[in-house]
């Protein structure tokens, strides 16, 4: 993997004094409504914009097809955004979705209808959680090529832990529905 910060290395909260260790985030942002970069984007600048988040890398992005999802929906385009932060996973995921419902994000029952935007945790330091509010590493991110294949470009001997090395992800769930978007890119402020 990446040179992951120490994690030994800790940041003082300024309110309570209390340390947290820096770990290294992946996050996968993705948009199928509305203006599908710009919203890409707003998420970006969101997560960088966040106290105790440094954002370090951003992916290309790609057109995939939808997964999972109805009939009809239009193409997503997704991107991978590599960070530090001393915010707990908590934290990290309340901003996740603070981000998302900025964007306009509406919630329906429907499954994976189409979104203008979504922000998934894939992975926070080695932190494992199984409750349903928060499942890390993200269970169904080692069979989604959206999310492997942006993440490969940035981090090629990145893993998931407990699953496996992305690289060898991608050679299970191979590339069909995922195509790069030379034209659209995202840039980190
Ligand atoms: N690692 C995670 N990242 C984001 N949300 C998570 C995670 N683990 C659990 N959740 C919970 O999942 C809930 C539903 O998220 P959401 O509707 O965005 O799912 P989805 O992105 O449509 O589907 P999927 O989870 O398959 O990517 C969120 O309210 C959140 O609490
Ligand atoms: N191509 C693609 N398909 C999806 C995506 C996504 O971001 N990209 N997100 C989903 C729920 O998180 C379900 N299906």
């Amino acid at each position: 993997m990446t040179e992951s910060p120490n994690p030994n290395i800790v940041d003082a909260d300024s309110l309570t004094g209390e340390m947290h260790p820096i770990r290294r985030g992946v996050i996968s942002i993705g948009s199928n409504l509305g203006e599908r970069r710009h919203n890409l984007q707003g998420a970006l600048d969101s997560l960088a914009d966040t106290p105790e988040v440094w954002v370090t890398d951003v992916s290309p992005v790609y057109e995939t097809e939808p997964v999972d999802s109805p009939e009809g929906v239009r193409d997503y385009l997704n991107a991978v955004v590599l960070l530090d932060t001393t915010l707990s996973a908590q934290m990290l995921l309340e901003r996740a979705l603070a981000v998302e419902a900025a964007y306009g994000r509406e919630r329906t029952d429907a499954v994976n209808e189409a979104r203008t935007l979504d922000v998934d945790l894939i992975v926070l330091g080695d932190r494992r959680s199984d409750e349903p509010h928060l499942r890390l590493p993200h269970p169904r991110a080692g069979e989604r090529a959206f999310v492997l294949v942006p993440w490969l470009d940035v981090e090629p001997d990145a893993e998931i832990p407990g699953v496996g090395p992305v690289a060898e992800l991608v050679e299970k769930t191979g590339r069909d529905g995922v195509r790069l978007r030379e034209d659209i890119t995202l840039e980190v402020q």
